[in-house]
């Protein structure tokens, strides 16, 4: 933008005289509220994922109303533009309220419009809104063909609204309870398409049945001006949990921990198996389940069998071409390595410009790192598509402990919305499912490592035998998962590939969810960037074995 405009828009007052419903159509004050407004809103928020960038500009890509009669908010799509050439879209719902004690917080702009004094403030923060647009959905009509598209399922049996808060979770969408028995995630981060979250959700839940993910209960779309369906709304019966898998996890872990000094266990004598190889409870030593405990193994079972039910149902189907499976080819192959070579090539150079922020063990490993970086990228190099016979399916592609809740013995599987670096078309992408068993088994080695790092002077034993006795648990883990996955999946009939396929699929898929794992640690949490490095090498000095 010019100086002489900069200035212009400075100048600009927050009085304007155009009503609430016409004043998204003055020009004076859009360019007042992107600019000067959003520009600094946005950046502050937790939905915001463009912190490690530089905003260029902000405009308005679109917007729509959200109405009810009288009643109207606005859906704003934000397009931030970054100074480093590439932008990204974003969901904010507004609202304008003239009584300050609805505008106590997410206050975006004090404003006076026709004469009226208040506030446009973040629509979510408004009950009124909420209440709108819960009614709105469950009066939702068939085949609805307005631009904004509301859509219910048999799941929403609640006719009347009653009551609406935050979730209040960590999250880099906003998700609100509704009648204490819905949530409905609002997506700030918008891609031009369905969004896979809703997809999956609507597929697995309505059309397979499958019980474990919480039942679909309602959407909102958006038909962009280009005629494409873009979600901003996916609603989901609330499930009853005790927090996810990785708490609970990281809970058990301490306990296991604790058990090496309380039980007097040896850990040069704990025996060990075989990276991958298939167990059932029986063929796990007396000694480690006298250590371990044969509850956490049984609850490892049952995430195995949720997992296994997930891929069977999204395995099963043939009509519907975005979800019927589909076999390895070259074109699958040329997209894999480019995708993962240029994601390889991005974390070396993160490392090698922050390295002198690394100390300790982490700098250790990611010297490591950047010495065997041919040797890494040839393991990206060595997929050949022709030795595949296993199939590909859509899968849940983000799939680890924090993505699963726990009620009581069992497990729940959330966030469809897949990997958050991806490109919205590259995660609709089928995938062999051992993709995601792969994403939990770099979850297990994060909670035993995390465990170590943070708590291992809690226990009386050095760093390098807790690293034994933390290896040994991670083969366990995955053997007995494997045991339960694998004989799941073949019962039904869903080809993953004959035992060294599918074992080479595995290190191949943990390789590539660790260096994507360094590159979300160094850009997040710097210190936990030493977990996937760990991860990095022992998969590269395992298959030298
Ligand atoms: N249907 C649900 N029932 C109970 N808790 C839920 C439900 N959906 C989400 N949550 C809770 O909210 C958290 C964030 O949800 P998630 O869908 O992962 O949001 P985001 O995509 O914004 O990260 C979850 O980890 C879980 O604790
Ligand atoms: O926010 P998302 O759930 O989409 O996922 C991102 O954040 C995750 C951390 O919250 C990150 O997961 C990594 O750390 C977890 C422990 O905090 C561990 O269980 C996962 O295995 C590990 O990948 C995830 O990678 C990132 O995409």
């Amino acid at each position: 933008m010019s100086e002489k405009n900069k200035k212009q828009v400075e100048q600009a007052p927050s009085v304007f005289d155009s009503a609430w419903e016409n004043l998204l159509e003055n020009e004076n004050f859009i360019e007042y509220f992107l600019c000067d407004v959003l520009e600094d809103y946005v950046t502050k928020q937790r939905w915001y994922g463009g912190k490690s960038s530089k905003l260029k500009y902000i405009e308005l890509a679109e917007y729509f109303r959200i109405q009810q009669h009288e009643e109207v908010y606005y859906g704003l799509l934000l397009e931030v533009n970054f100074e480093e050439a590439f932008y990204q879209h974003y969901f904010l719902p507004i609202a304008f309220v003239s009584d300050e004690n609805f505008a106590e917080k997410d206050r975006i702009l004090p404003v006076s419009i026709n004469g009226q004094d208040g506030f446009i403030i973040d629509a979510l923060n408004l009950e009124a809104f909420r209440k709108l647009v819960f009614e709105r959905i469950v009066t939702a009509v068939p085949n609805d063909k307005t631009r904004v598209r509301y859509h219910n399922s048999v799941h929403l049996t609640d006719k009347e609204y009653r009551s609406s808060r935050f979730m209040g979770m960590e999250q880099s969408n906003t998700s609100i309870i509704i009648n204490d028995k819905y949530v409905i995630k609002f997506f700030r981060r918008i891609y031009s398409d369905t969004n896979p979250d809703y997809e999956m959700s609507c597929f697995l839940s309505e059309i397979k049945g499958y019980k474990n993910t919480p039942p679909y209960c309602g959407s909102i779309n958006i038909v962009d001006i280009e005629g494409i369906m873009v979600t901003i709304a996916l609603m989901q019966e609330l499930v009853e949990n005790q927090g996810d898998a990785w708490e609970y996890m990281l809970k058990e872990l301490k306990m296991v921990f604790g058990n090496l000094a309380a039980k007097r266990i040896n850990i040069d004598k704990l025996p060990g198996t075989q990276m991958f190889k298939s167990l059932e409870i029986n063929d796990v030593p007396p000694q480690i389940i006298d250590w371990v405990g044969l509850n956490l193994f049984l609850k490892l079972q049952t995430l195995a069998t949720r997992t296994a039910e997930m891929h069977i149902a999204l395995g099963s189907e043939f009509s519907d071409t975005a979800f019927t499976p589909a076999h390895f080819n070259g074109d699958y192959e040329v997209w894999l390595k480019n995708r993962l070579l240029y994601q390889f090539q991005n974390r070396l150079n993160i490392v090698e410009n922050n390295i002198s922020r690394l100390e300790g063990r982490s700098l250790d490993l990611a010297e490591k790192f950047l010495e065997q970086k041919n040797d890494i990228r040839q393991r990206f190099v060595r997929f050949d598509w022709t030795k595949l016979k296993g199939e590909r399916i859509r899968i849940h592609g983000d799939y680890h402990l924090g993505q699963v809740l726990v009620q009581g013995d069992d497990f729940y599987l959330l966030d469809f919305e897949g990997e958050p670096e991806s490109t919205i078309r590259d995660r609709k992408v089928k995938q062999p499912p051992l993709k995601d068993v792969a994403g939990i088994f770099r979850s297990f080695h994060y909670a035993i490592y995390a465990t170590i790092f943070n708590s291992g002077k809690d226990y009386p034993f050095s760093q390098d035998a807790l690293f034994k006795a933390g290896e040994i648990l991670y083969r366990y883990f995955i053997g007995v998962f494997m045991g339960r996955y694998v004989s799941l999946i073949q019962e039904h009939n869903l080809n993953i590939g004959y035992t060294q396929e599918r074992i080479f699929i595995l290190r191949y898929c943990m390789l590539e969810k660790a260096v994507y794992e360094l590159g979300y640690e160094m850009n997040s949490r710097p210190q936990w960037a030493v977990i996937p490095l760990e991860g990095i090498m022992s998969i590269i000095n395992e298959t030298n074995n």
